[in-house]
């Protein structure tokens, strides 16, 4: 009884992650510009690079592993996965900033949050990855998708590599073209919304995708 007084006492309410919630709600799909700031985001993208570098980025497969070929006209990202426990010091700053939505969201929401998967990823030029949903791999634990894009100031829109989002309408699906700006942040539904990158025409598109789950 004492500690659920403390706890609703202890309760801030969040702007930003309000909105998330009532955009998911509404719309299954969120779109936070600057969840990340412009420091955050240049260690979080040298980071990258510096694994990438280090060549430790493996060719994306898709869920039920048909051969490369066929993978490669799915989609042509490089990923690494990124381990919170591991993590350089960048990295356990952006589990931080997700572990307090997560948190938020199980308190307000009651999603049943409690595991999570996070990867880095790079697009090069020429690359995309087709229209799918995110639960390819018979894992309905996937509940909300959450891309955040480590592009710096000089990405443009021409550069391509939009996120496309396909939104089911009673009379016609609608179409949404996300561009992967800096401190950009989308999440939306993994169940419910099929979405693509669109190819990259010019530079790497750099991302972490993760997946909030259930158990
Ligand atoms: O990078 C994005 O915008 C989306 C990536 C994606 O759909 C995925 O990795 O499943
Ligand atoms: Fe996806």
């Amino acid at each position: 009884m004492k500690t659920q007084l403390f706890e609703q006492l202890d309760f801030v309410e969040n702007p930003v992650y309000e909105q998330v919630i009532s955009d998911l709600l509404g719309q299954n799909y969120s779109i936070i510009d600057d969840f990340f700031d412009a420091d955050e985001i240049a260690e979080l993208r040298d980071s990258l690079k510096t694994v990438y570098e280090t060549d430790l980025f493996k060719k994306a497969a898709i869920g039920n592993r048909l051969n490369e070929e066929i993978d490669k006209k799915i989609r042509g990202d490089y990923i690494y996965w990124i381990n919170e426990a591991e993590g350089r010091a960048v990295e356990r700053r952006f589990f931080a900033k997700i572990n307090d939505l997560v948190a938020y969201l199980n308190r307000t929401c009651f999603l049943g949050i409690l595991q999570k998967e996070f990867h880095y990823a790079v697009y090069p030029t020429g690359t995309f990855y087709k229209r799918h949903l995110d639960t390819f791999q018979n894992d309905d634990r996937r509940k909300l998708s959450i891309v955040c894009y480590l592009n710096d100031e000089t990405w443009l829109a021409g550069n391509g590599g939009e996120l496309t989002i396909y939104l089911p309408n009673e009379s016609r699906e609608e179409v949404l073209d996300i561009i992967p700006r800096p401190g950009r942040v989308v999440i939306f539904e993994s169940q419910v919304l099929e979405h693509e990158v669109k190819p990259v025409l010019a530079s790497e598109r750099l991302s972490i995708t993760g997946w909030l789950k259930t158990r």
